[in-house]
């Protein structure tokens, strides 16, 4: 049985992962952040958020939460507590997490399940504060917010904020973990990160223009390949199966292919005991499904 179940007041909500199809960094703001290119791709897979809204006013997580996450640095709590001071409204809500996206992967787990907090409490507390106003209060959480409550694949700039919803051609991944926690802040700040590359043309990225033209690159990957063994071991495992690449800023990654089938057969021949595993692009966010589904009258089950 569920630890959530809907017969005690919970509803079960996705909260999908993403890829950076690509990442460089054109530069630095005064206020220490970097300005970047990336294209954000949504997964049909994810964590699952469980909600259940309470009238006295308190914000509680309930269950295990996300490893070594204290229940106050949690990103799903401070979500619904900044929605809350935003609009003072004086509602409460109990949270709990199935975790299944690795944390420090660049998969954005955190930020999609405060993206998912965000989008749902706005409608089970009536606050209706739209799409643009929650993305604005998502990025006070962290760079990666905005395009999960978006909910669509987009072409980011800025810090990763100022986004363009478009389309991509289906696909099928295979998404593999090295075990390594990758620390964004540090990662950032690395010396022999390049900040300064040359802005991409997003007609370019659009047009297909192929990794080895350079283009679909991740100042990451250089940088977590030299000082993480078990993410230079893994891409050189993947090799055999196509071409790796690095989600965000690490250590995730993975390999893209046209198809379900060519996607299961290259996972297959993997050696064993590596962690990874198969995931389909999706045209937009499992949330977004979820909202329909709920707006139309019909509550997910928990
Ligand atoms: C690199 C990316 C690419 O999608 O993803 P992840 O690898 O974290 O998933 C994002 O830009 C990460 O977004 P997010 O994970 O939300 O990071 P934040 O909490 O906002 O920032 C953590 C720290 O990273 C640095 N930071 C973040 C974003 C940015 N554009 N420039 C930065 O310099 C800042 O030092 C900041 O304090
Ligand atoms: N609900 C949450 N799930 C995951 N991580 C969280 C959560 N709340 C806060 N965090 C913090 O955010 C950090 C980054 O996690 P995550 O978003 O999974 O990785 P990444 O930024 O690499 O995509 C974690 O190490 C953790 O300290």
């Amino acid at each position: 049985m569920s630890a959530f179940p809907a017969s005690e007041g919970w509803s079960a909500w996705p909260a999908p992962a993403k890829l950076n199809l690509f990442l460089r960094i054109t530069g630095r703001r005064a206020d220490g952040y970097h300005t970047l290119q990336t294209v954000f791709r949504l997964l049909d897979w994810g964590d699952v958020v469980h909600l259940r809204p309470r009238r006295d006013g308190v914000i509680a997580r309930v269950g295990a939460g996300a490893d070594g996450v204290a229940e106050a640095d949690d990103l799903m709590v401070r979500a619904a507590e900044v929605l809350r001071n935003e609009t003072n409204c004086s509602e409460g809500v109990d949270i709990g997490i199935e975790k299944n996206i690795p944390m420090g992967g660049g998969f954005g787990g955190g930020s999609s399940d405060a993206a998912t907090v965000l989008v749902v409490l706005d409608r089970l507390w009536g606050l209706n504060l739209g799409v643009d106003r929650l993305a604005a209060l998502g990025l006070q959480l962290g760079a990666d917010v905005p395009i999960f409550v978006r909910g669509h694949n987009a072409w980011a700039e800025g810090v990763g904020d100022l986004l363009t919803a478009i389309d991509l051609p289906p696909a099928w991944y295979a998404v593999a973990s090295p075990g390594v926690h990758a620390t964004t802040a540090a990662l950032f700040q690395a010396h022999d990160l390049t900040r300064n590359a040359a802005p991409a043309k997003i007609a370019g990225f659009l047009s297909g223009i192929s990794p080895s033209g350079g283009v679909l690159d991740n100042a990451f990957e250089p940088v977590l390949r030299r000082r993480e063994p078990a993410v230079e071991a893994l891409f050189t495992a993947l090799a055999s199966i196509g071409t790796p690449r690095l989600t965000g800023s690490g250590s995730g990654c993975f390999v893209e292919f046209a198809d379900r089938e060519s996607a299961e057969t290259a996972l297959a021949s993997l050696p064993p005991g590596l962690n990874a595993w198969l995931a389909r692009g999706a045209d937009r966010s499992p949330l977004l499904d979820a909202m329909e589904v709920f707006n139309a009258g019909a509550s997910p089950s928990g």
